[in-house]
């Protein structure tokens, strides 16, 4: 279930994702502003400003936490993750099992966040949600910016020296976030919240062609961009970590498992082995939240048994590693 902001109240009901022709349609965010470095414009990059809302089971959220933990930035941008299941009142803190209380502003539930920066909100109440304790707003409620600020805002409090948007490579990056973000991260949600045979069978065929084209690319290179990492692999990964448990079955995304394609399963455990990646997946919040939240896919609300994966398993990527380009 999940309900809605309407001139700043909450509405405990669902409404409808798709269009006249049964095809999903994502609602754009409505909070789009920066923070930077040196402070142009209102928002300037501290330590311990700004607080970053998650939900462990979503994936716009988790490349956020990637982005967190692959530059060390736990402690200059600290976090609140809501309870997996979002019930009649949406997005909820509660301490315990992995998630947390709201440790910035003690609210409730989050669509109190959205009507404390803007109390005629109206719209969906998204995580993640990148807040300023300072101005007491929200400063960006999208995760490709905020994934982007993350990287850039905040380099003089990171703990390692990753560059995941490095100039030199930023047009390639854009153009497989594009290819990526359209077939692959939304195409899992066209697949499963399609309400037409016509709109399913473009989105699942779109969704593996993709997967395909991504399988031969990665047979020829560690990652999406050559062999460094970029936040074009902290986009796809979140996509690759549920696929198997949930969007294989819950969203029909039946055609093929990441774990038949050599490269993509190899590529997962590689990223998912990167110091700091494995504490960022929440395999129990996943499942529980997608099963439990969709009850029109799921009405009897079980949580289904397995896969059980096994993404600390040896791969092979590294045979990439320090060769002639
Ligand atoms: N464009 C947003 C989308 C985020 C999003 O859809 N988050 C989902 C969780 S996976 C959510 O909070 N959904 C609640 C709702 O739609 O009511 C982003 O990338 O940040």
């Amino acid at each position: 279930m999940s309900g809605y902001l309407d001139s700043g109240l909450w509405c405990a009901t669902d409404r409808p994702r798709t269009d006249e022709t049964g095809a999903f349609v994502r609602e754009a965010s409505q909070f789009r502003r920066r923070v930077t470095a040196h402070g142009g414009g209102r928002h300037r990059a501290e330590h311990g400003r700004y607080h970053l809302y998650v939900s462990l089971a979503c994936p716009w959220a988790h490349r956020t936490l990637l982005c967190r933990a692959l530059k060390g930035l736990e402690e200059a941008v600290p976090v609140s993750v809501v309870e997996p299941v979002a019930g009649s009142q949406g997005w909820v803190f509660s301490a315990g099992h992995g998630a947390t209380a709201d440790l910035a502003n003690a609210l409730h539930a989050l669509h109190e966040l959205y009507t404390l920066a803007q109390p005629a909100y109206s719209g969906r109440v998204t995580v993640p949600v990148l807040w300023d304790c300072a101005a007491r707003c929200i400063v960006n409620n999208e995760s490709a910016d905020i994934l982007r600020i993350l990287n850039d805002a905040f380099r003089a409090f990171q703990r390692t020296d990753l560059d995941l948007y490095p100039p030199a490579l930023r047009g390639r990056i854009n153009a497989i976030n594009r290819f990526v973000h359209e077939n692959v991260n939304d195409g899992v949600y066209r697949c499963g919240f399609a309400r037409s045979q016509a709109a399913y069978g473009l989105a699942v065929r779109r969704l593996f062609g993709a997967l395909d084209r991504i399988e031969r690319r990665l047979a020829r290179q560690r990652y999406l961009v050559g062999d460094c990492l970029t936040e074009a692999d902290l986009r796809l990964f979140p996509t690759l970590v549920r696929f198997d448990a949930v969007y294989y079955l819950h969203f029909k995304c039946s055609v093929r498992r990441i774990a038949d394609y050599p490269n993509l399963s190899g590529y997962l455990r590689d990223i998912y082995q990167l110091p700091g990646v494995a504490a960022t997946v929440d395999m129990d919040h996943i499942k529980r939240h997608y099963y439990l939240s969709h009850r029109d896919l799921n009405p009897a609300g079980i949580v289904p048994a397995g896969p059980d994966t096994d993404f600390a398993a040896p791969h092979d990527r590294l045979r990439f590693q320090d060769r002639p380009t």
